[in-house]
């Protein structure tokens, strides 16, 4: 089954559990998903433990019917890629090389000029073949961040995690990044799962949404489903509304702190 299906998740750090039977999905191929929640909702734990770095107590994660869970460290790093929220640093290697060295680790027998193809053109696509000769640790934080989307698309994992991908990036390249994400994303059926906090660009740019609350899903399904007044209220404590543009989009407004 072409598919991601959690089930019954538990994790968490040592004896402190934060993941309590979760189950979510199945999220399909071709698709973005948004991971969407509070601070310490459990977010970046389920990217973790999906990515192999946090092993569940309990629980399966079937990718294509396959339990993530139970295969090797090997197998894993074959099937999903993960990039966190805080970048490594000190990395002496140009944009150029550190996409490429990420293109090698992926492929499976690629010729060499083929490699390189890949690397300059998801650099391209990201927006940043100006910076292909530039050294990682000589830019700034929305352009290693840039950097690292293109390491981590070049790859083509089977399921992609990336961690607040825009946190350090301007509203320009914020869309095209999500742009280039969904296009990926359907072009070589990827299962994507993006950690954001802008609600306003998960409705824009997710096909679906998973709400976590207190290390449990509290909703999911489509992003305009899953962002409702109600939800923004039990989850996020604020009052607000979900309206429409002029254009037809939905956007969230903030009125107040629930209470309030
Ligand atoms: N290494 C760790 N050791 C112990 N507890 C941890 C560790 N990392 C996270 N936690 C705890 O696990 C809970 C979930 O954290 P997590 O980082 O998954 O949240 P998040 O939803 O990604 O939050 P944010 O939006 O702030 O990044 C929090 O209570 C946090 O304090």
């Amino acid at each position: 089954m072409a598919q991601l299906d959690i089930r019954g998740l538990a994790a968490g750090y040592g004896a402190t559990p934060v993941l309590r039977n979760l189950s979510a999905g199945p999220l399909a191929e071709g698709a973005v998903t948004a991971m969407l929640g509070p601070n310490g909702s459990g977010k970046s734990t389920l990217l973790k433990t999906l990515a192999g770095l946090n092993p569940p107590t309990r629980g399966e994660l079937l990718l294509d019917g396959e339990d993530l869970a139970r295969a090797t460290p090997a197998r894993r790093a074959e099937r999903a890629m993960y990039m966190p929220q805080a970048l490594p640093r000190g990395v002496h290697m140009t944009v150029f090389e550190s996409v490429l060295v990420a293109a090698r680790s992926g492929s499976r027998g690629a010729a060499g000029n083929d490699m390189q193809q890949a690397a300059l053109s998801a650099i391209a696509d990201l927006g940043i073949a100006a910076l292909a000769s530039r050294y990682l640790d000589e830019l700034s934080g929305g352009q290693k961040q840039l950097a690292s989307l293109a390491q981590a698309l070049v790859r083509r994992p089977r399921l992609l995690l990336l961690d607040e991908p825009l946190s350090a990036l301007d509203l320009n390249y914020q869309f095209h990044v999500m742009d280039v994400l969904r296009r990926q994303t359907r072009r070589h059926r990827l299962i994507t799962l993006v950690v954001l906090h802008d609600l306003n660009i998960a409705l824009r740019h997710a096909d679906h949404a998973l709400l976590l609350h207190g290390g449990a899903i509290e909703t999911e399904g489509l992003p305009a489903r899953v962002v409702t007044p109600d939800t923004l209220r039990r989850v996020y404590g604020v009052r607000a509304r979900v309206e429409r543009c002029p254009q037809g989009q939905a956007q969230v407004h903030v009125d107040g702190l629930a209470g309030a």
